[in-house]
């Protein structure tokens, strides 16, 4: 593994167990070499002073524990601090307490970098457009009349055009990014709350919305002190990496910042059951059932955890039908529905299903863009668009390892003094997409390609169907078919299962039609076309 390979693995190790250092990790220190034994370090960034002081005290024993841990055997890490090329003295003896004590010492602050060499605008990029809001919990209503719509996610290219700027030298990744918030704060007892985790910094699209909405919904709900039940519980199902934690910090999040009188409690299952262990173990169980029953809001992480513990499914069972019956709210994740959690008692799994059950999906080549594209912009960065292009037309199964690419890709450009270019990010991030990755272009690949682009199965498209979608998406692969490979109409038909060649005549006539007369339709070609080329 080479250091970079190494170096996304970790920041993804600080962003899971110690997320409120995560920022700071992932601006202020960066690899410089890993030999013998000896990983070392640079502390860069806009305070170099501070930055040691903390550095030191707080996490660089945790820091040296992560890279150990990645590489299989001890490491030593060595510091150095940007400017002053030697390496810092060594930790002190009895290394300051981790995570769990923050914000003992305080968090630094998130300073303004030192003046950027290369000239870039100062004007903090344009904001998103924000999608329609709904008001709280209309969705609902639609999505039972079955007319939900995802809101539209903003054009990328159009925000790529927008930026029109020369990318930036990464020797200035840390340019001056205003009023910067706190990055991070704990709640009280509650576990660590990312205060990145926002709904604001929550892309949404076809494949998360409804999440999304429910999540906002059951938040805002905290305004009118009103309990919905169609929505109580709230339980949100998918893949891992796909943003279900970001969900329920945000609504933490957002519940601080609007109503930070409400009794909030945020838990992982892991949590929920050792501390129910801990208690019985120390007798302790009434201040248990205080801690978890005394709530406004109980949000629960993975609780698929639950299978087959059965002596803590009655105490799960309990504290749900306390909080239920009290009109408290109540929002779980998992990374399956209830139903298909094995060995979890059918009365759990029938007071889990009761509310709301929102699935998040992986996300398409659209939504990993904009991901992508606003990470850039909140890091001050321009990314080419030849480089979202590639990054979002391979990694679009998984939110989180799309942020570890972004990240390589960045402490790449940062350590090598590079500027962003495609060359350079196929470089950097060969590890992740493989160079051999460029797919063959076969009528097989087009399919695929098209659509996940317009969020349709293949198994439907392939398919006799005709629903406006699927026949939308059927006719533009039809079209790349015979435009990208010169494939025979019969090929083509074959291939779709259809019973004439005149259909795909049709369809390729069709689609040539409207590239001239619908936008929507030649901008959607367009962007296919760039995912196809990046393979
Ligand atoms: N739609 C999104 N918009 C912005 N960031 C996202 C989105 N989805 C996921 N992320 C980011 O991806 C990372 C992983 O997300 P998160 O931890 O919430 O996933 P998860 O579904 O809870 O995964 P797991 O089941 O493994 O715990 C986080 O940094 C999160 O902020």
């Amino acid at each position: 593994m080479d250091i970079f390979s190494l170096w996304s693995k970790v920041l993804g190790e600080v962003q899971k167990s110690d997320p409120q250092y995560y920022e700071v990790i992932m601006r202020g220190v960066f690899p410089r070499s890993f030999e013998n034994g000896v990983f070392s370090i640079m502390l860069t960034g806009s305070g170099p002073s501070w930055i040691l002081g903390w550095f030191k005290a707080i996490y660089e024993k945790k820091l040296a524990e992560i890279i150990s841990s990645l590489v299989g055997s001890p490491i030593r890490l060595e510091v150095v601090v940007q400017g002053q090329e030697t390496p810092a003295p060594a930790a002190p003896a009895t290394p300051a307490p981790l995570p769990e004590s923050f914000p003992q010492p305080a968090m630094p602050p998130v300073t303004p970098a030192p003046q950027a060499q290369a000239p870039v605008s100062q004007t903090p990029p344009a904001p998103f457009p924000e999608a329609p809001s709904t008001p709280a919990p209309d969705f609902l209503d639609k999505v039972s009349r079955g007319d939900f719509q995802h809101a539209d996610l903003p054009n990328i290219q159009d925000k790529i055009r927008e930026q029109g700027k020369e990318p930036m030298h990464p020797g200035n990744l840390f340019e001056p990014a205003g009023e910067r918030e706190e990055v991070t704060q704990q709640f009280e007892d509650q576990v660590n709350i990312n205060r990145q985790f926002t709904f604001d910094t929550f892309i949404h699209g076809p494949s998360n919305e409804l999440a999304f909405k429910a999540a906002k919904s059951v938040a805002e709900a905290a305004l009118s002190g009103n309990t919905d039940s169609r929505t109580n519980p709230l339980f949100i199902y998918g893949p891992s990496g796909l943003g279900k934690t970001h969900l329920l910090h945000a609504i933490c999040n957002y519940i601080h910042d609007h109503a930070p009188k409400l009794n909030v409690r945020f838990v992982t299952s892991e949590t929920f059951l050792n501390d129910l262990i801990k208690s019985i173990e120390t007798s302790s169980m009434d201040k248990f059932r205080k801690r978890y029953r005394s709530v406004d809001y109980f949000l629960m992480d993975d609780v698929q955890l639950f299978s087959g513990k059965n002596s803590s499914q009655t105490e799960v069972f309990n504290t749900f039908n306390v909080l239920f019956d009290n009109k408290k709210h109540i929002i779980l994740t998992s990374d399956r529905t209830p139903q298909d959690i094995e060995k979890l008692e059918d009365r759990i799994k029938t007071r889990f299903s009761s509310g709301l059950i929102a699935p998040i999906e992986p996300p398409d080549y659209e939504m990993c863009s904009v991901i992508l594209l606003k990470k850039a912009e909140h890091d001050h960065i321009v990314l080419p668009e030849d480089v979202i292009n590639y990054i979002a037309g391979h990694i679009h199964t998984n939110v989180r390892e799309l942020n570890g690419a972004y990240n390589k890709l960045v402490s790449y450009a940062q350590f090598t003094q590079q500027k962003i270019t495609l060359d350079m990010a196929r470089t950097a991030l060969k590890d992740v997409i493989p160079p051999d990755a460029k797919k063959e272009l076969t009528m097989e690949f087009i399919t695929d390609v098209v659509c996940e682009y317009y969020g349709v199965s293949k198994a439907s498209v392939l398919s006799p169907g005709r629903p406006k979608k699927i026949v939308a998406a059927r006719q533009m692969a039809m079209y790349f078919c015979r435009q990208e490979l010169n494939e025979s109409y019969p090929n083509i038909r074959d291939y779709f299962k259809r019973k004439d060649h005149t259909t795909v005549m049709y369809a390729c006539n069709r689609v040539e039609k409207d590239l001239k007369s619908k936008p929507g339709i030649a901008d959607d070609y367009q962007k296919i076309k760039k995912i196809l080329a990046s393979r």
